[in-house]
């Protein structure tokens, strides 16, 4: 009697009153979800299968890669990382869930990356419908081929050129050099060139343009964190952002890369006609023959222009800098490896092979700088979380584990590349020459590489970044000698989404050519 007054008691009091809601809740949840809930056996931490915050604090810790291939070690190829989310381990997995046939859409994942204003249709990273996407994404395939991005090749080796001079003087004054960050500068160079008309002069005036870089490594963690948050907490989780120093500023630098890409549309083709001899060929020039030429209808306007130029930004900077900074960070470490590939390089030249500014069918020649450049994306890929999709209306079987529709799937590079069965029992190790071996074999780990996603959603930019690099390693190679400014020091990776590392502090030294 006394405890049935002391609950009405409690009850009447509005605080407690939610207090006990909540619990009960929660209780009824955590019970359901390790118990009833269709995933309820799919192993996986206790937290992750009750709640995303446990996904929320990898993303925090920055090392959401590692940790996943710990847990897989421990509970096998299918793990739990969220109440509704399983990610897959086996590189059989790729081609399940990242299928051209009837393909997965995308999730919620990709919502606080959307860019605004600029087109009434979604960007092609973050439009989650396949099909609406698919009919996007036709408009401007070609654009992205091979040998359209080649016919940038002389706008791409102007960076390179200015780069050659900074290691050049860097050289001459041997002071250290944080070889991560110039690589970043290339990259979001070489993006101006392509999509703005000109460098931004990162380069050219050796600073952080309009801070992006910093803006961008500012923003990075508090998108990612968005991302994966439930949908209650996001707006919270946003707004936090705006409480940490600096973050005013870094929203601003955004909107200012934002305004770039209008601005340069406007000015390149409100002139009037550009006369044949001045005509570029760059992407944005092809990207406005689309608009000239089909614009009406297919509906690729201006403001569609702008946004593949901002997308490009966004998505074509840190991730080729990750790619750069892994090429010449695992050089460095493997001392054999650096002094066969310039072996490679210097016997090129000598018999006629290679020729300076570097062509990207001259560098594509040469099998040990090729597969130099696939094993650093093998061994440290740009985006090490998965690359999540929703179940399909089937439901889908992966690796024995029956996952019903309308759940999330996905598979993580920096994982499946470190698969043994596929990539051999030294698969955490740096060692180009697994590419060299056996042509089947080269070929079977190809179809497992996730660096540049896989289905219908693969990278559209991943020809700018293949010729990007493949282009300025062997011209930076042969002309410098690179080693860590310590030799014990290793870098420091940062997994928010894109896995970008810290701490390539060199020593450059020109070397002697006779
Ligand atoms: C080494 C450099 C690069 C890496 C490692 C990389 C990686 C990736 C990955 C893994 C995806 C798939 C994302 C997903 O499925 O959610 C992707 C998609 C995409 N990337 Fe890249 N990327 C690189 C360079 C670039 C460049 C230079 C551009 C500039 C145009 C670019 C633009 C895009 C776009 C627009 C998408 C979405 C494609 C679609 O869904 O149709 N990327 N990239």
């Amino acid at each position: 009697m006394a405890s049935h007054a002391g609950l009405l008691i409690l009850l009447s009091h509005p605080f407690a009153s939610i207090a006990i809601l909540v619990v009960a809740y929660w209780v009824g949840w955590i019970i359901y979800a390790r118990n009833f809930h269709p995933l309820s056996k799919v192993p996986g931490p206790w937290l992750a299968s009750v709640s995303r915050v446990w996904y929320m604090v990898q993303i925090a810790t920055g090392e959401t890669e590692k940790t996943t291939r710990r847990l897989h070690e421990k509970y096998g190829p299918v793990l739990r990382t969220s109440p509704n989310e399983v990610t897959c381990a086996s590189p059989d997995a790729i081609k399940l869930i990242y299928r051209t046939q009837q393909p997965l859409n995308k999730t919620e994942f990709y919502t606080p990356w959307n860019t605004q204003n600029f087109s009434k249709h979604r960007d092609a990273f973050t439009e989650m419908n396949d099909k609406r996407h698919g009919e996007r994404r036709r408009i401007v395939n070609h654009v992205y081929s091979l040998a359209n991005i080649l016919k940038s090749e002389k706008y791409i080796d102007l960076c390179s050129e200015i780069f050659l001079k900074r290691l050049d003087a860097f050289a001459t004054s041997q002071q250290a050099v944080d070889l991560g960050e110039w690589f970043q500068m290339y990259a979001f160079d070489v993006i101006g060139e392509l999509y703005f008309g000109r460098m931004f002069g990162f380069m050219e005036k050796s600073h952080d343009h309009g801070n992006w870089i910093q803006s961008l490594d500012l923003l990075m963690p508090f998108l990612c964190m968005t991302s994966v948050a439930p949908s209650y907490m996001r707006p919270l989780i946003l707004s936090s952002a705006l409480v940490v120093p600096g973050s005013i500023k870094a929203l601003k630098a955004v909107e200012t890369i934002g305004t770039a890409a209008r601005e340069v549309v406007s000015k390149r083709f409100n002139i009037g006609a550009t006369p044949e001899h001045e005509r570029r060929t760059d992407v944005l020039q092809q990207l406005y023959d689309i608009h000239e030429e089909k614009g009406a209808k297919v509906d690729f306007k201006m403001g569609d222009i702008e946004q593949e130029a901002y997308v490009a930004l966004f998505a074509g900077s840190d991730t080729t800098a990750i790619a750069f900074r892994s090429v010449f960070y695992n050089l460095m470490k493997n001392p054999d490896v650096y002094a066969a590939l310039l072996e490679e390089i210097d016997m090129a030249v000598d018999d006629g092979r290679l020729h300076f500014p570097v062509s990207y069918a001259e560098a594509s020649r040469l099998p040990l700088l090729c597969a130099c450049i696939k094993e650093a994306l093998r061994v440290h890929p740009g985006v090490q979380l998965i690359l999540p999709r929703i179940s399909p209306p089937e439901g889908l079987e992966l690796c024995g584990t029956f996952v019903p529709p309308g759940y999330t799937v996905g598979v993580n590079g920096a994982v499946v590349h470190f698969d043994k069965s596929v990539f051999g029992p030294d698969a955490d190790q740096y060692r180009p020459s697994r590419w060299l071996e056996d042509k089947e074999k080269a070929t079977n780990m190809d179809r497992y590489m996730l660096h540049f996603g896989a289905g219908t959603r693969t990278c559209i930019g991943k020809n700018i970044s293949i010729a990007e690099i493949h282009k300025l390693v062997p011209e930076v190679l042969r002309k410098f000698k690179f080693e860590m400014w310590d030799q014990d020091a290793q870098w420091k990776t940062h997994n928010f989404w894109f896995c970008k590392q810290t701490g390539l502090k060199v020593k450059v030294t020109q070397r002697k050519i006779c």
